[in-house]
């Protein structure tokens, strides 16, 4: 997918977040988007997602040169995130049926593929709301790695991961990520040393109070 951002900015209230960010996200790219805690990545990408809307400035998106509406984004896009929650009263595999009816996963990955790569296997039939958190995040990722989407939007996504998991995110981004367009806000370089481009939000804040 391709996205082109011009003059975009958001402001809460009388605070701008970041304001005048002009780029084209090309098909294949991956780009960090960094700053300090507060600094307004989550914001960017939740404003990428089409969940909040700009308040100036335009996002245009196509894909394979065919222009896509704002409104069939989610369509198109897997995301991770810490603050997007999972069905805890689901077992997992209850989960993965349930959510794969609506985000299907790529070709040749089926269930039990899948769980495998998670090393989920034992926790095939337990409650998700039982697993420790690095077991939900491994999910998460999974999840959005592993969806048939063009656009993929991770958010810090080594939150309580170990380093065994950190290395699994790493294998599986690399292994996922070619012909997508891949946003990954992150404070820690080891899991965006990979992306080509890097937008650091502080950047776009000169003007945040005015
Ligand atoms: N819905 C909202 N309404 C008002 N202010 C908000 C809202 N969401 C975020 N903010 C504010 O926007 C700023 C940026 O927050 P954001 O979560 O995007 O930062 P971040 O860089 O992702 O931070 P962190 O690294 O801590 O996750 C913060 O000052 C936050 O309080």
């Amino acid at each position: 997918m391709q996205i082109n951002a011009t003059g975009l900015g958001k402001r809460f209230k009388r605070d701008w977040i970041f304001r005048g960010l002009t780029h084209t996200f090309q098909p294949g790219s991956a780009t960090a988007v960094l700053g300090p805690n507060g600094a307004g990545k989550s914001t960017l990408l939740n404003t990428f997602s089409g969940q909040l809307l700009p308040t100036e400035g335009t996002l245009a998106y196509s894909l394979a040169g065919k222009t896509v509406a704002v409104e069939d984004i989610p369509a198109h896009l897997a995301y991770a995130a810490p603050y997007l929650e999972l069905l805890e009263e689901l077992t997992l595999l209850e989960l993965l049926q349930f959510h794969t009816r609506f985000k299907p996963l790529r070709a040749g990955i089926s269930l039990d593929k899948l769980i495998g790569m998670m090393y989920l296997e034992k926790a095939r039939h337990q409650l998700v709301r039982e697993f420790s958190s690095g077991m939900k995040q491994r999910l998460k990722l999974a999840l959005a790695l592993y969806a048939d989407a063009p656009l993929l939007l991770l958010d810090e996504p080594t939150t309580n991961l170990d380093t065994t998991g950190a290395a699994w995110y790493l294998e599986h981004v690399q292994a996922t990520r070619v012909g997508r367009t891949l946003l990954l806000s992150s404070n820690v370089p080891a899991e965006y040393d990979f992306c080509d481009e890097h937008i650091v939000v502080t950047d776009f804040q000169v003007a945040r109070s005015s």
